[in-house]
C-alpha cells in the first residue's frame, strides 16, 4: 500500500478519509481526501473527482460542500486533491501572493524553472491519482469531473481534453478563459512562458470553441460573485458553447456569491447530474 491514512471519520454511515503518499510526478509528499460512501464496504464505486480554487487545500470541500450526504445515497465516492504540490522545497510565488504557486497549481504542466520541478499537475490529476486510486481502494475506473474557479478551469479543461476518462463534466464559477484574465495571464505566464500558443490547450474557452464537447457539462455561476465578471470570464463559455454546439447547460443565479455557500447550495445537483451519466440508478 503506498497510501498512508492521515485520518477517518465516519460520516453518512461511509468514510471520510485523508491520505498522504509520496506522488512520483509532483516529486513531493502529497495530500488528498476521498469520501468513501457505505456501499463501497461491499463493492467498487464511481469516482467524482473534486478541483478545488485558490488558497484552498483538500479539506475545503469535504468541511464546506456538504457533499457526502447525496454521495452516500447515490454510491459515489468524491476524491478531493490538493491545489498544488507542497513541501519546503516547492517553489512559491515570489511574494507569497495567493493566485499563483502554493495553493494555485492551476492544474497545469509547467514547463518553466523553477516551477516545472514539481508542478505538474495537469498528469497527478489526470494520471496518477486515478492509477494509484483504483489500485488501493474500492474505486471503478468511471469517473466524473467538478471543480470550484480555479478547480473549475481544471475540471473543465481535464474533462475536454481526456473525454474518454470521464463520463461528465461540471463546475462552479470556473475560471473560463485564463488566456484573457488577471489570474489566468498570472499563472500561465509564470507556469508555461510568454508563448501564448501554448497556453491554448488550458484555456477552456478555447478548447470548447474549437472542439465541442463529446460530454455532457453543467455550470452554475453566481451573479453576486466578486470575481465575475473580471477574472471568470463567463460569456466566454458561453459564446463558445453555442458556437460549438456543445452539450453545456450554464446557469447564472441571482444573487449568490463565490463562497462555498454557493456550492454547497447546489452540489446536490451536480452530483445528480454526473451519477445519471455514471449511470447510478438511484439519480
Ligand atoms: N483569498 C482570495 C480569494 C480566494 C478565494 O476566494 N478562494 C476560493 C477559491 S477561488 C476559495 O474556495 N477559498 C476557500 C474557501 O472559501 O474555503 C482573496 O482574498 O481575494
Amino acid at each position: 500500500m503506498s497510501l498512508n491514512q492521515v485520518s477517518e471519520q465516519r460520516c453518512f454511515a461511509g468514510r471520510q478519509v485523508r491520505f498522504s503518499h509520496q506522488s512520483q510526478v509532483l516529486n513531493c509528499e502529497m495530500q488528498f481526501s476521498v469520501f468513501l460512501p457505505p456501499q463501497a464496504e461491499h463493492q467498487r464505486v464511481p469516482a467524482l473527482y473534486w478541483l478545488s480554487g485558490l488558497t484552498c487545500t483538500d479539506e475545503n470541500f469535504s468541511a464546506k460542500a456538504g457533499a457526502q450526504r447525496v454521495a452516500a445515497e447515490l454510491g459515489m465516492a468524491l476524491v478531493i486533491p490538493d491545489t498544488s504540490p507542497r513541501g519546503e522545497g516547492v517553489a512559491d510565488d515570489p511574494v507569497g501572493a495567493y493566485d499563483f504557486g502554493l495553493g494555485a497549481g492551476f492544474y497545469v504542466n509547467a514547463t518553466e524553472a523553477p516551477y516545472a520541478r514539481h508542478y505538474q499537475m495537469y498528469d497527478y490529476i489526470v494520471q496518477e491519482l486515478p492509477v494509484l486510486l483504483e489500485a488501493e481502494l474500492p474505486l471503478t475506473a468511471d469517473r466524473a469531473i467538478s471543480g470550484h474557479s480555479m478547480g473549475g478551469h481544471g475540471a473543465l479543461v481535464i474533462g475536454l481534453r481526456n473525454s474518454n476518462r470521464y463520463r461528465s463534466i461540471s463546475a462552479f464559477s470556473p475560471i473560463c478563459h485564463p488566456s484573457d484574465c488577471p489570474w489566468g495571464i498570472k499563472a500561465l505566464t509564470g507556469y508555461l512562458g510568454a508563448d501564448r500558443t501554448r497556453w491554448q490547450q488550458y484555456d477552456a474557452a478555447l478548447l470548447l470553441a474549437a472542439q465541442g464537447s463529446k460530454l455532457p457539462i453543467l455550470v452554475d455561476q453566481g451573479l453576486a460573485d466578486q470575481f465575475y465578471p473580471l477574472q471568470l470570464r463567463t460569456e466566454t463559455l458561453l459564446a463558445a458553447a453555442e458556437q460549438s454546439q456543445a452539450p453545456a447547460e450554464i446557469r447564472l443565479q441571482p444573487g449568490y456569491d463565490h463562497s462555498y455557500y454557493f456550492i454547497a447550495s447546489f452540489i446536490e445537483q451536480h452530483l445528480r447530474f454526473h451519477a445519471r451519466h455514471l449511470g447510478l440508478s438511484a439519480a
